[in-house]
């Protein structure tokens, strides 16, 4: 194609770094592709915890706004930043094969876990978590770029603060006192990249085509079935993580109460995804795989919950 693609990207490092990502492999595949900054408001609104904003999708408006306009061909996000319904117009072009799912501790000694302590996170996901296995501890807010969130933790006296592993790695940040958390379930679609483009635009959408890795693309699709069909548009603490191995797909999914209090999970495997396999035939569309096991957590007390999350959170 003879025409530059526009890369709309925020200016956060992490944010840059993505998007570079997907310039260089256009690059590297013959197209052209220039990066195009777009401020986000999602970076402007510091001074309050995301959820009180009551907005999901903050991060990625000013994109969608862009591209829509035709200032920008594709957008780069951070999968688990895009809301599970894309706007009018817009349309997945490549999910990136994806990077480490997982979260982590980044921490000045693991003491104070035995203890009391204090840690860090902005995110009601990982808040929920952390209060269910430590109930002892206190969580404080936290909010800003990755970079930002680094620097607060040296300055003040909290014990940790809870980050993407993907996204420290990306920016070359993670520390050797970074503390694997494997038992906490990740956002749905965690270190997964997601590249958009107008659904029109056959060209911009092409050209993305061959960046798609179609088994990161099946397992955040799951995910973000499963987040759909619990959440109904409300940034409630959920977690989801599936794997794609041996011809089935392994999903751990759960719901938690804001203080942690309660929790509501579920694992399940599909069985063989093969034709003709063992498989429960119900699970032979993946999306309706990431479904049910919502509905089995919506049907076991979840939906109660979920009322109850949705009017703390409207007020
Ligand atoms: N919520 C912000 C955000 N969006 C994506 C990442 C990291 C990269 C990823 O998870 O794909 C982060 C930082 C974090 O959660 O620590």
């Amino acid at each position: 194609m003879s025409r530059a693609l526009r890369i709309g990207t925020r200016d956060s490092e992490l944010a840059l770094w993505q998007a570079q990502t997907v310039r260089d492999r256009l690059e590297a595949a013959g197209h052209r592709a220039e990066l195009v900054p777009v401020k986000s408001t999602g970076d402007l609104v510091l001074d309050k915890p995301l959820y009180e904003l009551g907005i999901t999708g903050i991060f990625t408006k000013t994109l969608d706004v862009a591209l829509l306009r035709e200032d920008i061909d594709l957008a780069v996000h951070s999968m688990k930043d895009v809301p599970t319904a894309l706007p009018e117009g817009i349309c997945q072009a490549a999910v990136l094969e994806r990077a480490s799912a997982r979260d982590v501790l980044v921490h000045k000694g693991l003491g104070f876990l035995d203890g009391p302590g204090t840690i860090a996170t902005g995110s009601l996901r990982r808040k929920a978590q952390w209060l269910n296995r430590y109930p002892a501890h206190q969580v404080t807010g936290l909010r800003g770029n990755v970079n930002t969130r680094l620097k607060l933790l040296r300055e003040n006296s909290w014990d940790g603060a809870i980050f993407a592993q993907a996204g420290l790695e990306r920016i070359g940040l993670l520390p050797d006192n970074a503390e694997p958390l494997d038992w906490m379930l990740p956002a749905p679609a965690q270190g997964a990249m997601l590249v958009v483009a107008r659904t029109s635009d056959t060209a911009a959408r092409e050209a993305a085509r061959p960046l798609h890795h179609e088994q990161s693309a099946l397992e955040v699709a799951v995910e973000r079935e499963f987040l759909r069909t619990l959440e109904g548009g409300c940034s409630a603490p959920i977690g989801a993580r599936v794997h794609a191995a041996d011809g089935q797909l392994h999903l751990e999914g759960g719901l938690f109460s804001l203080d942690g209090k309660k929790a509501f999970r579920v694992t399940r495997h599909t069985g063989s995804l093969e034709a003709g396999g063992t498989g429960d035939a119900r699970f032979q569309d993946a999306g309706e795989f990431g479904a049910a096991c919502a509905r089995e957590i919506l049907d076991s007390g979840g939906a109660v919950l979920m009322e109850s999350i949705r009017k703390i959170l409207a007020q």
